[in-house]
Order: structure tokens, then C-alpha cells, then sequence
């Protein structure tokens, strides 16, 4: 009788305990799952906000002031920075939602704080907010009766948790008053029970967190696992190795891999002598700037053989070929240091000099470039924000210092290449006209007279 009294007696204790460690995890999950929602909302209102309303600039911090000022006035740059927490947010919340609706608002947020600018001038704030409304809605509901349903399980479960420890204190009484306990050895029991039972309650909690890590995690380590085509360092090659700069596409047919239907290049061929000027100028599309992202082996071309000095690309070692070549690009980026050192930077690539012009970015990244003494510079539309007389200022400076360079110009603005030794005028992948500008403006059904007129008509 009372080892079948002393059994209940540990049930009592036991199963509330054990509802008590399964609740708490439970709740931790819930937790988690019902946080982000809100949070995500609070993040997106607030990024627009910034754009909404510019008058809630105030008081004299100088410097909350600027900061305010630089993000109203620069947008995606500086707010790179701001909407970091959001980025944080959408990595998380890989975690616990196979939830379409997940995937759908980190999409949104993302485009709508990176393209916030586009966002204020079409005065569309509140309708994404809308859509991340519309959105969440799911989520929120779902997470709302989780709230419910779990507040009433931890009420029990911290209410039987109680009756526990008042049962384990009584019936330790008991056994002690029966003389089939000592006293010390009742507290003993009674204090293990009560100080273990939390302590493993708190580990208990940890897992959904770990779970949670797990999740996150995985898809890093499968992006850190991943193995490039192209390896750097392969073959060893000493790093000072310098090359002319003669440039052969052979043959060549190209694809991007992210797809592999469109042919961007079918059966190219291209030939520029070391130390020429030539210009490739077609419509948007034809497949200029793919051209120089192979030079760059940003890519591998799919058949034939991109040559530099009449030895195949993939022969050189990436860096020491990547060292030779210099990059300006439509929209370069910098960091926001002074001028001096991001200009010093050399060939380091960052994400702010928010504080300038188009024009003034490129014109220091066209002389972070130089520094470099590159044996192939590649420009692509790297002129097209400077008014015609700066750009042309700079093409003469450009065409005096780099005598013995290579030059590609990618420009849609042709009086950019006028003075190119060679254009290639580009179509759907191919040359279609190639010569100077005078043999060119001279056919008067070619595609480059035509662009040409064009031009000149809308210039006037
Ligand atoms: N990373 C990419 N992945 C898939 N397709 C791409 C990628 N980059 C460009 N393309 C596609 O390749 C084709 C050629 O693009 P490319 O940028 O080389 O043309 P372009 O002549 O330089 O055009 P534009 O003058 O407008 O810059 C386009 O149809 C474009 O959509």
C-alpha cells in the first residue's frame, strides 16, 4: 500500500514536471515565430519613413542632423548600412518558415529599402506597406492563436509546475514525520528536485534556439562549400608577370550560367592589337559588356578560346591576370573615405562615396584605375555621366597617358569613341560593322551611320 501510495505520489510530482520542461520549449518556439512579424513590420515602416517625412529632422545634434540629412539625400547607399537589422531579420527567418508568405515579404523589404529612392519619387510607401500587410496577415494570424493557445498551456503548466513542488515539499514532511526519511536526506531530495528541474528547464529551452542556429547556418556552410570553376591561384605563376595586352576571341560562344538557353555569343571572333584604342558600340543587349566580363574571367566562355598575348586565358593565373586588367564601371563604387584614399584604394572595391556626383565617382575611379598601370583598361560607359566637355578632357588625358595600354571603350554616347582606332559596331552577339568612325559614317545604311545620325539629330 504504500509503495503504490509512494508511485502516485511520484506521478503527482513527475508528470507536471515533465509538462512543465515540454511547455517551456514550446513557448520559446512560439516566441520567436511571433516577434518576427512585428518586427519586420516595425523595420520596413521605419525605412520609409525616412523618406515620408523629412520634416521629423530636428533638434540641434549636428551630427543625427547630417546623418539624417545624408540618408534623405543619398537613399540605397546609406541605407545599406541602416537597413542592416532587415537583412538580419530576412536571415533569420530562414529558420522556423517554409512559409511562402516568408519568403514573399523578405523579398519585399529587401527591394523596397534597396530601391527606396524609386519607391519615395513614385510616392508608392504606402502601398508596400500595403502588400507587407497584405502579406503578414497570414503569419500574424497564425502566430496570434499560437500566443493564445500557448499562454494558456504555460498558465497550466506553471500552475501544475507549483503543485508539484507544493506535493514534493508535503510528502517530504511525511516521510520524515514516518521515520523513513531523515530529515537532511528529505531537504537533500526536496532540493535536487527543486534546483535541478529549472536548471534543465533552461537547457531545455536552448534547443529551439540551436535548432533555430542549425537552420541559419546550413545554408552558409553549403554557400562556403560551394567550389568555383575558375581557381584563383592556379597555375602558380610569379605575381609581377606582366602582358602586352593582344586580344583574340576565337570562335568563341558564350552563355551565361544562370541560363544556359539564352546565347549571349555564337561563334565570335574579335581581334585587338596590344596598345589599340578600340570602342564596342551597338544596342543595349547585343552583348558588349559580356565581352569584357569574360577579358575579366568573370566567366568562362562555353566553346572556342578568348587569347591575351596569344595564350589562352585560362592558362594565366587569375590575380596576376586580374592585376593587369582595369575595370571602370557605369556606376562605380567607393568607399566613403576622402578622396585621396579611396583614389589610393588602387584596385579595392567599396560600397559608399555616397556623398558625390555620378560624374565625380567616375572620374576617381577612372584615376583609382590608373594607378593600377593596367595593360588592358576596359571602359564600360565609364564617361556617361560627365558633361561632353569633361568627358572629352578625359578621353585626351586617358589617350596621352596610356600610350602602350589597350583600351576598350563600351560607350552608347558615340562621340565617346570618335577617335577609337577601331569600333566594333555589335548586334545580337555579333560584329556586325567594325572600322574608324570615317569608314563608318561613310556607309550610309549601316547600323553605326544610322546611330550616328540618330545622335547627332537629337543632339541638335
Ligand atoms: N549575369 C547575367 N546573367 C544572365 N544573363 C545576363 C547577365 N548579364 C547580362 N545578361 C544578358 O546578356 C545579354 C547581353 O548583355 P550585355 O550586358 O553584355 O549587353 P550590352 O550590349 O552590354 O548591353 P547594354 O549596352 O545595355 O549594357 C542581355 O540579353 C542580358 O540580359
Amino acid at each position: 500500500m504504500t509503495n503504490l501510495r509512494q508511485a502516485l505520489y511520484s506521478g503527482i510530482i513527475l508528470m507536471p514536471t515533465v509538462f512543465y520542461l515540454y511547455s517551456t520549449s514550446l513557448i520559446t518556439s512560439m516566441k520567436t515565430n511571433s516577434y518576427e512579424p512585428a518586427f519586420f513590420a516595425a523595420i520596413l515602416r521605419n525605412e520609409l519613413a525616412w523618406f515620408e517625412k523629412p520634416q521629423n529632422i530636428v533638434g540641434s545634434d549636428q551630427l543625427h542632423h547630417s546623418q539624417h540629412q545624408s540618408q534623405l539625400e543619398n537613399g540605397p547607399s546609406c541605407l545599406g548600412r541602416d537597413a542592416l537589422p532587415l537583412y538580419r531579420w530576412a536571415d533569420s527567418s530562414q529558420v522556423c518558415k517554409s512559409n511562402a508568405a516568408y519568403s514573399e515579404l523578405v523579398s519585399l523589404a529587401s527591394e523596397s529599402t534597396s530601391n527606396i529612392k524609386t519607391v519615395a519619387s513614385f510616392c508608392l510607401e504606402d502601398h508596400v506597406l500595403e502588400k507587407a500587410k497584405v502579406s503578414l496577415k497570414k503569419p500574424l494570424a497564425k502566430c496570434r492563436t499560437q500566443s493564445i493557445k500557448y499562454g494558456i498551456i504555460q498558465g497550466v503548466s506553471l500552475c501544475l509546475w507549483n503543485i508539484a513542488h507544493a506535493v514534493a515539499l508535503w510528502y517530504t514532511t511525511i516521510l520524515v514525520k514516518r521515520g523513513q526519511s531523515s530529515f537532511e536526506n528529505g531537504i537533500r531530495s526536496y532540493q535536487i528536485f527543486s534546483l535541478t528541474v529549472p536548471s534543465i528547464t533552461e537547457l531545455w529551452t536552448l534547443i529551439p534556439t540551436v535548432f533555430s542556429a542549425i537552420s541559419i547556418l546550413t545554408p552558409a556552410f553549403h554557400t562556403l562549400d560551394r567550389q568555383t570553376e575558375i581557381e584563383p591561384d592556379e597555375p602558380k605563376q610569379p605575381p609581377r608577370k606582366s602582358i602586352k595586352g593582344d586580344i583574340e576571341f576565337s570562335n568563341v560562344s558564350f552563355t551565361y550560367p544562370s541560363r544556359p538557353d539564352m546565347i549571349i555569343l555564337d561563334n565570335f571572333n574579335l581581334t585587338i592589337e596590344a596598345g589599340s584604342k578600340v570602342a564596342l558600340v551597338g544596342p543595349s543587349g547585343a552583348g558588349k559588356s559580356s565581352i569584357l566580363a569574360l577579358l575579366l574571367r568573370f566567366y568562362d566562355v562555353n566553346e572556342g578560346a578568348l587569347l591575351i598575348d596569344w595564350k589562352n586565358v585560362k592558362s594565366y593565373n587569375l590575380k596576376v591576370l586580374r592585376a593587369q586588367i582595369g575595370l571602370v564601371q557605369q556606376e562605380p563604387l567607393l568607399f566613403s573615405f576622402s578622396i585621396r584614399e579611396n583614389i589610393c584604394y588602387g584596385n579595392e572595391v567599396g560600397e559608399k562615396g555616397c556623398q558625390l556626383s555620378g560624374g565625380q565617382k567616375q572620374r576617381i575611379a577612372i584615376a583609382r584605375v590608373l594607378l593600377k598601370k593596367p595593360a588592358i583598361m576596359l571602359l564600360d560607359e565609364a564617361t556617361s555621366a560627365l558633361d561632353a566637355e569633361s568627358e572629352r578632357a578625359i578621353i585626351n588625358a586617358l589617350e596621352s597617358l596610356q600610350q602602350s595600354t589597350t583600351n576598350i571603350t563600351v560607350a552608347h554616347r558615340l562621340s565617346t569613341v570618335i577617335n577609337s582606332d577601331t569600333i566594333f559596331v555589335m548586334d545580337k552577339g555579333k560584329v556586325v560593322e567594325m572600322g574608324t568612325h570615317a569608314n563608318l559614317v561613310t556607309a550610309s545604311e549601316g547600323v553605326y551611320s544610322k546611330l550616328y545620325t540618330h545622335q547627332s539629330f537629337a543632339g541638335n
